[in-house]
């Protein structure tokens, strides 16, 4: 949290969407985005990821609650507010008989730049965003990567501070994802980003903080750090030093532990995996002890599995059996 409140680049409070009257899209978010952060929205598909991303960027209206960005409250109506953030939605296309030069040109018209500013900056955005052999090139037969790439100069040719890209490296190659990525980086070190992503590793690799959505639900909410720290620490890998012998028979003692549900070395690493409900602490002192009675040493102890896609894979099977279990006490009840 920001010690200021009136820092935050996006400010959300009870923000809801309800299509039609009937489809709840997004239920009660609450979240603030200080400025520098560099945001993973993610969940499954239909979660509400590009209905609350519509609501920041003022294109829906909501049904309840607000969104303030750069403390104005957005809507509809703000245009001028809007014109601070950079959009790529997901997919982003283009007018397929112009050519980049001619595409930006006329977006920078749109903001009203003159064209003292217009054309060093077009210059340099198509520089940065590798399409300086492509700028006089019909989009037309442009590859998804180099669209990408123009997505990316139309969103920054007003220079703003907030930047909201849905889905950017949806449909790329690995070389075009890596520039993308790449793109990201060099942006993060100064404006504030909303990326919304399918994809865990681009997440892990860009963002510095995640927004985890499940059914138009808020589960999560906080630093990269703190999603995979979520995750159950139930899976280790120690290395070992001893005898072989010693090693295996040992190795048979732990896989006979009642709590110990996986036990597998190969050479001298074993991995172990502990019962979902199991105190790991004091389960870990018992393999402990049962290495020393084999006069086994433990030269390392790693905790397996600290991705954030298993943190978020973890968070989101929760949320749905939990969801599960409450329907089916709803059932049971009926
Ligand atoms: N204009 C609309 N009218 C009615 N329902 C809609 C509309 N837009 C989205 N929805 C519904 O709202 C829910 C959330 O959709 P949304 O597109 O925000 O999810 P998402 O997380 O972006 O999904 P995806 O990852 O598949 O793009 C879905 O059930 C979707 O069918």
């Amino acid at each position: 949290m920001a010690d200021d409140a009136t820092e935050l680049v996006v400010e959300t409070q009870h923000l809801t969407k309800i299509y039609q009257n009937r489809q709840i899209a997004l239920n009660d978010v609450s979240l603030s985005i200080e400025p520098g952060c560099v945001l993973g929205l993610l969940g499954p598909n239909g979660a509400g990821k590009t209905t609350f991303l519509r609501l920041i960027l003022g294109l829906h209206r909501p049904t309840a609650g607000w969104a303030k960005v750069f403390k104005q409250t957005m809507s509809p109506n703000a245009a001028d507010l809007r014109r601070r953030i950079g959009y790529i939605p997901t997919n982003p296309q283009f007018p397929k008989g112009m050519t980049p030069i001619v595409y930006l040109d006329y977006i920078a018209r749109l903001f009203g730049l003159p064209a003292d500013v217009r054309k060093p900056r077009l210059a340099t955005l198509i520089r940065a965003v590798d399409l300086l052999p492509h700028s006089g090139d019909s989009i037309a037969h442009f590859t998804p990567g180099m669209t990408a790439r123009l997505a990316v100069a139309a969103s920054l040719i007003n220079e703003p501070d907030l930047l909201i890209w849905d889905e950017p490296t949806h449909g790329l190659d690995i070389e075009a994802r890596r520039s993308m990525l790449e793109l990201i980086k060099s942006l993060a070190a100064e404006k504030t980003l909303i990326i919304s992503s399918h994809n865990l590793s681009d997440v892990d690799e860009v963002c510095n903080h995640a927004c985890v959505l499940n059914k138009g639900q808020m589960i999560f909410h906080g630093s990269l750090q703190d999603l995979k720290g979520r995750i159950r620490k139930n899976h280790y890998e120690l290395d070992l030093d001893g005898e072989q012998k010693a090693i295996t028979k040992s190795v048979q003692v732990i896989r006979a532990m009642k709590d110990v549900t996986h036990a597998v070395l190969r050479l001298r690493r074993l991995e172990v995996k502990l019962g979902d409900e199991t105190p790991n602490a004091l389960v870990l002192a018992q393999i402990f002890q049962t290495l020393a009675d084999h006069k086994i040493t433990l030269i390392t102890v790693r905790s397996v599995g600290m991705q954030t896609e298993q943190a978020y894979l973890d968070l989101v099977e929760r949320e749905e059996s939990r969801g599960f279990a409450r329907l089916y006490k709803d059932v049971e009840a009926a």
